[in-house]
């Protein structure tokens, strides 16, 4: 039910009036405890007695702890001042009435601790996301409980004014979410909080001591769930997690520049946010020339033959089997690390072949080869030290005895003089000897142990194919090892490396000399994971050095097939087999009538893909005009950007398939209106022009109206890679869809009717 005439309308007015009202009064006292917490940090300084301190240091740690607690509490407040809170639930309980309001923080009453708001991420909030009306089961205090969900409200609530209210039952469906998505993109993401639907709610809430593993539609929700997540994950662990430990992998940095703003609103900051490609660069201590010679651009310009041979050689280098060869690799290493001498100093052996080599199979064998050879070298050295003062004794005391012996017994003084004499002199050649022989010792003998870079090793595993081949336990024929170990090799001459060449990178540098632990992760999110290769997800869970993953993605938007994977299964049973596995098919994005176009175009992929199931919202119809030049666009997209205007409409994107169609329309649309081309990846977006963008570099974004154009047939080859990137820039839109083309048929759309 809506406003109008509500029965508790004014009730709900008033307890709006007190929930703000108390929030001002927290903020006034707040802001006063502030001033008070700072001068006992300045008293507490002055009174610092340099000598017997520990007061005054716990006084100051004290005070700065609970002015940061307050600073907190209070940054939260003003934050949602103008939308205190935004449903409520009502539950039945023993007799007794329990009314919750939900916000995006919580507030306790002062003296009964009673809540006033409770945070959406408590377990008790779940009971609005989850419950229907009925018995329902929650949670408070870690004790569970049983009650009667009576009532599940929601208010829209603008600048502190009750604007409506709608209570939720089975049959009404959610109209805020309906409000909610006919909104306007903006060119950011945003929080979902009063809107996260039942079947995001699961995965948001998932267990966080498992990997997590999401196939979602595109629009889904997939990118917004995944901060949720965090942002739960956060509050469930605020006391003993340092959010530097987790790390959001996104595919480029236009897309990590479109998540960054929702990631403050949800009380998510400080944490990892980078790239696969940075990643690994950083975390191997390396910088890199990456080639993207398997990017549309690229591919273009090869014959068919080639784009196969690339496309096939792509694949095998992201299989999961060069994990086994990258291990035995490392395990036919080992006896470089074992030098061929003994350590001998002097007459004197001090450590024997065998033993470093058992150190280095058996003590040791959890390290990392170099760290392993560091360890025992360390030990080495520190043996050394301790040995060297009993080398010195054991060398005098010889002489000494030789030296007393002939003073006690030869009777011949000339003799004994000569003997005397001889033996000081040899005494002191040895202990000379000695002395020579122990400085830089351990130095000589380390040479012994080998000393080279990531990049030689690399090069290394590339230049026996035969052997390549026999590490993959029969995996890699010794045809496919050829021709890998060439192509490989003939790019690393150039010192440029592919993407794939990263995982391996990244699992070679863990195996020799280990990831530094400011690169190891406790938690990891990877959006668009479609497009990583098995290898990528083996060589980021051993770096980072945790299962505990949130993947989200969709097959059918997986652009780079030949390199990403093709369906979920090996990472479920294999790679994470500790997962759990969810499904999203409502597309909240889109509208009916988008979707229905976007679906015409991903039915034609072979693989089998559930439709996806648009929330029920209707739109414009999506337009289809013939054209046949790159100028016959400029007039439809000026009269769309006005059109926008007039509605509000802030976001607008052009997308077509490659680069190179883009630049075309670049060329005759910006000398009439404010453009931007989105070249690379890592292009910052200006909010103000019209994106004109490859459609490939589109995946993952949202916008309030797009043209998705072709001009010379580019998505007409009917392959795979041409439907899902098709399908990806058909999903763009939240609003308007038109479509440009010479023939419809251009499009894959040959028989949809437009009228
Ligand atoms: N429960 C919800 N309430 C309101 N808006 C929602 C909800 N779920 C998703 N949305 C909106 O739907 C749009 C799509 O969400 P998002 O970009 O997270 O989807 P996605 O699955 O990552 O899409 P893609 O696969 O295309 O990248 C966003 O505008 C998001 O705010």
């Amino acid at each position: 039910m809506s406003v109008e005439g509500h029965p508790e309308f004014e009730k709900e007015q008033q307890h709006l009036e007190f929930v703000k009202r108390y929030i001002q009064a927290v903020i006034k006292t707040g802001n006063e405890d502030e001033d008070q917490f700072k001068a006992n940090i300045k008293e507490a300084f002055v009174d610092l007695d340099w000598f017997d301190s520990s007061l005054s240091y716990i006084n100051i740690l004290t005070n700065a702890r609970l002015l940061e607690t307050n600073q907190k509490q209070l940054e939260n407040l003003r934050q949602i001042q103008a939308k205190p809170y935004f449903a409520k639930v009502q539950l039945e309980r023993e007799g007794q009435n329990e009314e919750y309001y939900i916000s995006k923080t919580s507030l306790y009453q002062r003296e009964s601790q009673d809540p006033i708001l409770i945070d959406w991420r408590s377990p008790l909030a779940n009971v609005y996301y989850d419950g229907r009306i009925g018995n329902v089961n929650y949670e408070v205090n870690g004790e569970e409980r049983e009650a009667y969900l009576a009532l599940k409200r929601q208010f829209m609530i603008e600048n502190g004014e009750l604007q409506s209210i709608r209570d939720i039952d089975l049959t009404t469906t959610d109209e805020l979410l309906q409000e909610s998505l006919e909104g306007s993109a903006g060119s950011r993401l945003t929080e979902i909080v009063s809107t996260i639907q039942e079947e995001q709610n699961r995965v948001i809430r998932s267990d966080l001591n498992k990997p997590i593993i999401v196939q979602g539609a595109a629009g889904s929700g997939k990118t917004t769930i995944a901060l949720h997540r965090i942002s739960y994950f956060i509050y469930q662990y605020a006391e003993n997690f340092d959010p530097e430990k987790l790390m959001i992998l996104a595919p480029n940095h236009v897309f990590l520049d479109y998540i960054s703003e929702a990631l403050p609103e949800l009380g998510v900051e400080r944490i990892n946010q980078t790239t696969l490609t940075d990643y690994v660069q950083q975390a191997i201590g390396k910088n890199l020339t990456i080639i993207h010679n398997k990017d549309l651009e690229s591919l273009s310009q090869l014959n068919d033959e080639e784009t196969n041979q690339l496309k096939y050689l792509s694949n095998l280098k992201g299989s999961s089997f060069f994990k086994s060869i990258i291990n035995n690799f490392i395990n036919d290493l080992i006896p470089t690390f074992i030098p061929d001498e003994d350590f001998k100093v002097d007459k004197f052996k001090l450590y024997s072949t065998r033993r470093i080599e058992r150190l280095f199979r058996d003590d040791y064998s959890y390290l990392p080869l170099y760290k392993r050879m560091n360890k025992i070298k360390n030990v080495i050295k520190q043996d050394f030290k301790q040995k060297q003062k009993k080398m010195t004794e054991k060398v005098e005391t010889f002489y000494d005895e030789k030296l007393e012996k002939a003073i006690y017994s030869m009777t011949d003084e000339t003799k004994r003089k000569e003997t005397v004499s001889k033996l000081i002199t040899r005494k002191e050649q040895r202990m000379k000897e000695l002395e020579t022989a122990i400085k830089g010792a351990t130095q000589r003998y380390f040479k012994n142990f080998p000393n080279k870079g990531l990049m030689t090793y690399y090069k290394q595993l590339w230049e026996d194919p035969k052997k390549l081949a026999l590490y993959s336990d029969g995996h890699l024929s010794e045809e496919d090892a050829e021709a890998l170990a060439k192509h490989t090799l003939k790019q690393i001459r150039k010192n440029q490396f592919e993407t794939e060449d990263l995982a391996l990178l990244l699992i070679l540098h863990d195996k020799l000399y280990g990831v530094e632990p400011d690169y190891k992760m406790n938690k990891v999110i990877i959006d668009e994971a479609q497009d990583y290769s098995p290898i990528q997800f083996i060589a980021l869970r051993d770096a980072m050095d945790t299962q505990l993953f949130t993947i989200v993605g969709d097959i059918a938007q997986g652009i780079y097939g030949f390199q990403g994977i093709e369906n979920w299964d090996e990472l479920i049973q294999d790679i994470l087999p500790k997962s759990n596995y969810h499904e999203l098919q409502k597309s909240y994005r889109n509208t009916i009538e988008i979707m229905d176009v976007a679906n015409t175009v991903v039915d034609q992929l072979a693989i089998d893909i559930p439709k996806v199931e648009p929330v029920v919202r209707h739109g414009k119809k999506p337009t289809f005009t013939t054209i046949n030049k790159a100028n016959d666009l400029v007039n439809p997209i000026l009269q769309e950007q006005q059109a926008n205007q007039d509605q509000n409409l802030q976001s607008f994107a052009v997308i077509a398939k490659t680069q190179a169609d883009c630049q075309g329309i670049y060329y005759a649309l910006s000398p009439h209106t404010k453009t931007q081309l989105i070249q690379d990846p890592n292009e910052r977006m200006d909010q103000e022009a019209i994106m004109i963008i490859p459609s490939y570099l589109s995946k993952g974004l949202e916008f309030d109206s797009v043209f998705v154009v072709s001009i010379n047939d580019e998505f007409n080859n009917h392959d795979e890679t041409d439907i899902k990137l098709l399908y990806v820039s058909l999903t763009r839109p939240l609003h308007r869809l038109h479509l440009f083309a010479p023939k419809q048929a251009s499009l894959m759309l040959n028989n949809y009717s437009f009228n």
